[in-house]
């Protein structure tokens, strides 16, 4: 048990899959885990623990944002000793080929900065994925009808961005998306050697205004689900 997270020692899978929404969480761990069982209701930031496939999982939360995120990864890696995170995410498409619906997954992950920017200092860190799990993505996501991208996401501190000048330069160089979460996860996965991995699916876009409802973001991205659990065990 941790100051986040209420789960005995035991209680959390060797693997977490992590959306940003509890409520995804709630909803992938009733659709895709074998007696799913909640693990973790402390803040309402809602875990199970479940099997998949005849391999234990744990779904859980990370809550908006990477200092919300950089807590529960934390305490995961530090006290509950879990060796593979892979963030399930909504994000903001960033190129006119990435659409609604598309998944990203993020093989970098840029940053103006995370809770880890302080030990940096002037060093401009490259948080990247795990390049195992990310290759097994790629191969679960090539036998679906989803469209798939592969490439460099930024995540950003900010949802309501006052920076049209930064959008423009990282649309310029290629940024497929934008979201909250994955570089300060895999700042930490690099830093306690285990392996990490940000899934997303497109829920609006940048350029077009297209918008998702809640609800879809909450309850129907199980592509991105699918891909993130067939990675992890390949
Ligand atoms: O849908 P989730 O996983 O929460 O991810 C995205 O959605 C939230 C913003 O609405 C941020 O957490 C962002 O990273
Ligand atoms: O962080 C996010 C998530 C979804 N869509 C965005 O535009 N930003």
């Amino acid at each position: 048990m941790t100051i986040h997270i209420g789960a005995e020692k035991g209680q959390i899978a060797d693997t977490v899959l992590m959306p940003g929404d509890p409520y995804r969480a709630k909803w992938a761990a009733e659709r895709f885990l074998t007696d799913p069982t909640c693990i973790n209701e402390t803040r309402g930031m809602l875990g199970f623990t479940g099997m998949w496939n005849g391999n234990r999982v744990t779904i859980q939360g990370s809550g908006m944002g990477m200092p919300s995120m950089s807590i529960y990864a934390n305490e995961l890696i530090r006290d509950f000793d879990v060796q593979t995170l892979i963030r399930v995410g909504s994000c903001g498409g960033m190129q006119p080929q990435v659409k609604v619906r598309d998944v990203i997954l993020a093989m970098t992950a840029s940053t103006v900065s995370t809770p880890s920017s302080t030990i940096f200092r002037e060093f401009n860190y490259a948080p990247c994925a795990d390049y195992g799990l990310l290759s097994a993505a790629a191969q679960a996501a090539q036998d679906r009808s989803v469209g798939v991208h592969v490439g460099g996401i930024y995540s950003s501190d900010t949802f309501y961005n006052e920076r049209p000048d930064l959008n423009e330069q990282m649309t310029r160089h290629g940024i497929l998306g934008v979201e909250m979460e994955a570089a300060e996860l895999y700042t930490l996965a690099a830093r306690y050697g285990r392996r990490a991995l940000a899934v997303l699916t497109v829920s609006d876009h940048l350029q077009t205004g297209e918008a998702l409802p809640a609800e879809d973001r909450e309850r129907s991205f199980a592509d991105m689900i699918e891909i993130a659990l067939n990675a992890a065990f390949a």
